[in-house]
């Protein structure tokens, strides 16, 4: 599979910290809590529009045999995908499209990257594991990472 989603839209950066000190959170480094400014209309409810005027995220032409559910993505495959516009992301054995959420995490772009081409779980939840990230990705979902137990 080596299909590229160079066609999803995204807009251009306008993303600026305002960190705070102090904070009890964290990021993936540890160097404690990155709050960032999204550009307007780049908060969840904008992310809810857009998914709901998109059909297919994933950055895969539908074809026979490309199903997510069916799908088997390889460490290899998706270390491939480790670019601001073309960004692949594993969590708990799923592998997500996450190039047009960039602009909408709230802990914005740089943090969402650091697990770009990878397995991500530990960061994803070191963070924030009570997010609903299959939700708000699932239009992103393109398949089952290669050999994730998904019983551990
Ligand atoms: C490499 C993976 C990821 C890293 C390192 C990361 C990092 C972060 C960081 C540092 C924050 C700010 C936390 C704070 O200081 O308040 C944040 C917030 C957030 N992220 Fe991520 N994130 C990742 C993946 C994701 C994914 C895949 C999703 C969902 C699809 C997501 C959704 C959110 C949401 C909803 C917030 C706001 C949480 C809140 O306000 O309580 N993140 N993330």
């Amino acid at each position: 599979m080596n299909d590229s989603n160079k066609d999803i839209p995204r807009a251009s950066l306008n993303v600026s910290t305002t960190s705070t000190s102090g904070g009890g959170g964290g990021n993936a480094t540890g160097s404690g809590r990155t709050k960032v400014a999204l550009k307007p209309g780049y908060g969840l409810m904008g992310w809810v529009r857009f998914t709901s005027n998109s059909s297919n995220l994933t950055g895969i032409q539908p074809k026979s045999g490309n199903d997510p559910r069916t799908n088997i993505i390889t460490m290899i495959e998706l270390s491939k995908h480790d670019q601001p516009d073309d960004c692949w992301i594993a969590i708990r054995g799923k592998v997500f499209n996450v190039t047009a959420y960039l602009d909408y995490h709230p802990g914005g772009m740089d943090e969402l990257m650091k697990g770009a081409g990878k397995n991500a779980t530990s960061m994803f939840e070191d963070v924030h594991s009570w997010v609903n990230y299959e939700s708000l990705l699932e239009k992103c979902f393109i398949g089952r990472l290669a050999g994730y137990d998904l019983s551990s």
